[in-house]
């Protein structure tokens, strides 16, 4: 027997971060939207733990950890270990998500392979047990699970669905080399040793989804990383410019970079900004719509 889960990148709509805490963890408001680039998860019945990882053109595969470091091994262990039984099973996973792009991937992979080892093993595990064992492997996986829009706080682990009435289209463009997550968090803490107590909130950005207006939402976006990474990648900075000026309705990073998202005004929109940007030699250039779904079972 084998089973297909396919599992959504993010992107943070609003991140508001605030000053480090006693763990080393920042405190955040965040609003996360699950959009249209994804990664497929097979897991196939086998005696023993494996993983092959296929990535797409765009994905260079030495960035892919393919031993027991990939986060879906981790991830398949600690649902076995929890549930008293030994993990088995072969993975394939098909990549799309950037790499190290501030987009989750490897979130998305775990919150997948919690999913397909719970189906394939038959563990009806309840959900609030795999949002937990979710938020112990990493930050942004509940939301994975999740998906669609919503709102998350704590260090970005107790998630809440928002009212969301849009549907966005997005132009993603990842850069070459990744970003590294807890590079860009230390360099917030060294631009911003002013950084508030409590994040800043997200009652702009919540009322614009209410909206479903594009364009009070592209007012309301807001990253409070994008600082630290474009002064990490002076040329982020350049290419919101760019996509600014190429009709995009906003620009911003996502997450912590470098992967950079525009807002658009309609599909037309999209594919004329994804063309511009192609045209002045970006040559990975994605077009995605959003709220889409959590991870879910496909076959
Ligand atoms: C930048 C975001 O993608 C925005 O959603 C997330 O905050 C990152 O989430 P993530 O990659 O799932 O993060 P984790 O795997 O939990 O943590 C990786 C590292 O990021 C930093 N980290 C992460 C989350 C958080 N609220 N504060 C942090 O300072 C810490 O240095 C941590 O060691
Ligand atoms: N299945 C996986 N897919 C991608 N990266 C993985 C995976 N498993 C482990 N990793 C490691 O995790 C690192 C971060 O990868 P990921 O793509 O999740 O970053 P990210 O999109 O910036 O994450 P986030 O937005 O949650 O901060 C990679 O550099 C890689 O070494």
């Amino acid at each position: 027997m084998s089973i297909t889960v396919r599992a959504a990148a993010k992107i943070n709509l609003h991140l508001g971060v605030g000053r480090a805490r006693d763990d080393g963890f920042h405190p955040l408001d965040t609003v996360y939207q699950a959009i249209g680039i994804h990664d497929d998860l097979s897991l196939a019945d086998a005696g023993d733990l494996t993983l092959t990882t296929l990535v797409a053109d765009h994905i260079d595969p030495a960035v892919v950890p393919d031993g027991s470091d990939n986060i879906v091994l981790r991830a398949a262990r600690l649902l076995a270990e929890r549930s008293g039984r030994k993990p088995t099973g072969a993975f394939e996973v098909r990549k799309d998500i950037p790499v190290a792009g501030g987009m989750a991937g490897g979130s998305a992979d775990a919150a997948a392979a919690l999913v397909a080892c719970d189906r394939l093993w038959g563990l009806g595990t309840p959900d609030d047990d795999l949002l937990a064992m979710a938020a112990e492997l990493g930050s942004d996986i509940p939301f994975s699970l999740v998906g669609g829009t919503a709102r998350g706080v704590g260090r970005g682990e107790l998630v809440t669905p928002v009212d969301d009435r849009g549907a966005w289209w997005w132009v993603a463009v990842p850069a070459p080399v990744g970003l590294s997550t807890p590079v860009v968090y230390r360099h917030f803490d060294t631009m911003r040793p002013d950084a508030p107590e409590v994040p800043a909130p997200a009652d702009a950005l919540l009322a614009a989804l209410a909206s479903g207006e594009p364009v009070r939402l592209a007012r309301a976006l807001h990253n409070d990383l994008q600082e630290p990474a474009i002064d990490l990648r002076p040329e982020l900075g350049e290419l919101i410019a760019l996509g600014e000026a190429e009709g995009a309705l906003r620009g911003i990073v996502s997450g912590s970079g470098p992967t950079v998202v525009f807002l658009c005004d309609s599909a037309e929109g999209a594919r004329e900004t994804a063309a511009s940007l192609a045209g002045a030699g970006h040559e990975v250039v994605l077009t995605a719509t959003g709220p889409v779904a959590g991870a879910h079972v496909v076959a």
